[in-house]
């Protein structure tokens, strides 16, 4: 089923007009600021006697700025100051899973962490009757403090909610996104306003919200900016006439397309690792990688989901932006910097560079009913929203290439499913055998057993390690595998932010390096279109596994046919 875009017009709309645009030159360069008024003022002053900079959040002065010290860390919004501005921002959606669950919780900890500016204002807006204080209760319900930082935990969360405000509308109605803007309006009381609109909803609905949105409640002297959830489409067409019906509304600058994934702090960390260490960056290629793994599992099912589900199935859920992106941030090329069109161009020559994706380098599968310890858990198709015939994968396994000089030949192995034996994403690389290693009568006669293996743990336990092989302590010659380990629990005891928090930052800072540009999402929906179409028109049937197990064996055969072992079940980590 084809997900159609309603109220597509084929006039041309974009706002806001180009004098609303937030583009300021810095340091010699055009940089789109958070807020116009006071950022150019700040460039040129220093009011407090720290030695700000203008940076983005990855520590350039570039595209977007952000606000840090000297050292990389963040300044808060708030301690900045910001008297003549007014930061609005609309979760559209308030009423469901990923508001409740995901995005307030995150606005309260970049509240709590003085991250937000001075004035600002959230307001939920969804279809069902909610007044503000119902709003209040039920986000209440899912605010947290950090572990490490819970004083005056309850006074924070109050202050927070007196900032949340709720309005009923329809997604397709211009006049209530007017009334929205007229609230919004009281709200700013005269500063100037800055808007974002989270679209946390149903993919169909999408483009009406961005109409309405841009129409009646876009902000008229700052800017206005849209985070667009995924899906993105469903295939190459679809995804492209998304782009073409929000960019009527929007410019690309504007959109926000979120993946979460490239808010994970492993995930931000792969480029700190291979970009500031000699010791990995010169082994970043085929002359030194066996191969690549990208791993996906989650020990539960779709349950609950499965209606959203089972018109997209894993491949579409996970695999086509979440590994793909990581992939494409693991493979590319040096960026000419650390600013987000430097970057994402790299990603997309990535992307460009795949080999096409063979239906005999994939393998498909979909869990089954399993008991255990006495309780029952339950099927894909066991879910009422599910078809009971239904062919979509839960789990799929791919073997994937990229054509350039740099990684030729080298197999990216992925791998996702849903209601596996185990949690975890991690990134793992396999490292070709030393030449001529003296030490290989040591081994026996696994030598697979002694190459080494970087692995980024993504979650949970973010870690990143290296297995290496050394000498057990005593009068003989017997070696062992260690591992050495950064275990960020260990290093770190602070708790990690979670993605949304970063991303959502990112958003209101205007910087745009984890988020998708249009060209990107071209491009990988050009990779996986037209094996998610043969896997379709044929009614490929999944292999079935078991809920709770390993998944399909036919993932063995795959790597085996590539000569690679899934390094997760390899006994060492499984
Ligand atoms: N939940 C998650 O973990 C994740 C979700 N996403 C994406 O984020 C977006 C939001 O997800 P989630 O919160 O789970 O979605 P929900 O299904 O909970 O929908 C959000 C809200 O949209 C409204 N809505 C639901 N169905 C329809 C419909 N058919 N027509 C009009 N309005 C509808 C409802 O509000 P009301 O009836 O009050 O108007 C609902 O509360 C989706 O695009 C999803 O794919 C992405 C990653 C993870
Ligand atoms: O985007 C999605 O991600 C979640 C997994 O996210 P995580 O941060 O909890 O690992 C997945 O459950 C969901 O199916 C998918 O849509």
């Amino acid at each position: 089923m084809a997900t159609q875009y309603s109220h597509c017009s084929s006039s041309s709309t974009a706002f806001p007009p180009s004098s609303f645009k937030n583009e300021r030159y810095v340091y010699g360069k055009s940089v789109t600021v958070p807020t116009r008024a006071y950022f150019a003022r700040w460039v040129s002053h220093d009011h407090s006697g720290k030695h700000f900079e203008l940076k983005s959040s990855n520590g350039h002065p570039l595209n977007a700025v952000s606000f840090e010290d000297a050292s990389g860390q963040r300044l808060p919004l708030s301690e900045l100051g910001e008297p003549d501005s007014n930061l609005s921002i609309t979760i559209v959606g308030a009423s469901g899973d990923l508001a409740k669950k995901k995005i307030f919780p995150a606005l309260f900890a970049l509240f709590y962490e003085d991250c937000l500016p001075e004035n600002f204002t959230v307001f939920g807006y969804a279809r069902s009757k909610m007044t503000d204080e119902e709003l209040r209760s039920m986000i209440s319900k899912t605010l947290t403090c950090r572990i490490d930082k819970s004083e005056n935990c309850g006074d924070k969360m109050d202050q927070f909610l007196t900032r949340c405000f709720y309005h009923s509308g329809q997604y397709n109605s211009e006049e209530h996104f007017l009334e929205l803007d007229g609230k919004l309006e009281e709200k700013e009381a005269g500063r100037l306003s800055n808007r974002l609109f989270y679209l946390s909803i149903p993919p169909n609905i999408f483009v009406d919200v961005v109409r309405c949105a841009s129409l009646k409640a876009s902000s008229t002297t700052g800017w206005t900016r849209v985070i667009v959830e995924k899906p993105f489409g469903r295939d190459f067409e679809s995804s492209g006439q998304l782009t073409r019906c929000l960019k009527q509304y929007l410019t690309e600058d504007q959109i926000f397309r979120i993946d979460h994934y490239l808010g994970k702090e492993l995930v931000e960390n792969l480029s700190v690792l291979r970009f500031s260490n000699l010791v990995f960056e010169p082994l970043w290629s085929r002359n030194y990688i066996r191969n690549v793994q990208l791993i996906f599992s989650e020990d539960f099912g779709t349950e609950g989901r499965g209606g959203y589900f089972d018109n997209y199935g894993i491949i579409r859920d996970i695999m086509q932006n979440h590994l793909l992106q990581i992939l494409a941030l693991f493979a590319m090329e040096t960026p000419v910097s650390l600013d987000a069109e430097d970057i994402r161009n790299e990603k997309v020559k990535v992307l460009k560079s795949m080999r096409p994706l063979l239906l005999e380098d994939m393998v498909v599968g979909q869990y089954k009913g399993h008991s255990r310890g006495g309780k029952l858990y339950p099927g894909y198709t066991d879910d009422p929203t599910v078809p009971k015939n239904s062919v979509t994968p839960t789990f799929a396994a791919a073997a994937l290439f990229i054509n350039n000089a740099r990684w030729d030949g080298v197999p990216f192995l992925m791998k996702a499913g849903k209601a596996l034996h185990t949690k975890r994403a991690e990134i793992r690389v396999q490292f070709r055998h030393v030449p001529g290693n003296l030490y290989k009568r040591n081994f026996g006669t696994d030598l697979d057993k002694a190459t080494n293996e970087l692995v980024l743990r993504v979650q949970p336990d973010e870690a990143v390690y290296l297995k290496i092989n050394n000498k057990v302590p005593g009068l003989g010659m017997r070696l062992d595998r260690s591992d050495l380990n950064l275990l960020y629990s260990a290093r770190y005891p602070k708790e990690i932010p979670d993605a949304y928090e970063r991303l959502l930052l990112d958003a209101i800072e205007g910087e745009r390096r984890l988020f998708i540009r249009s060209d990107e999402l071209d491009a990988a929906w050009t990779l996986f279109t037209p094996l998610l179409k043969e896997l379709e028109d044929k009614k490929i049937a999944p292999e079935l596994y078991p809920y709770g197990s390993r998944g399909p064996v036919g993932a063995h055969y795959l790597a085996a046919k590539h000569n690679v072992r899934w390094g997760d079940l390899s006994g060492e980590d499984s």
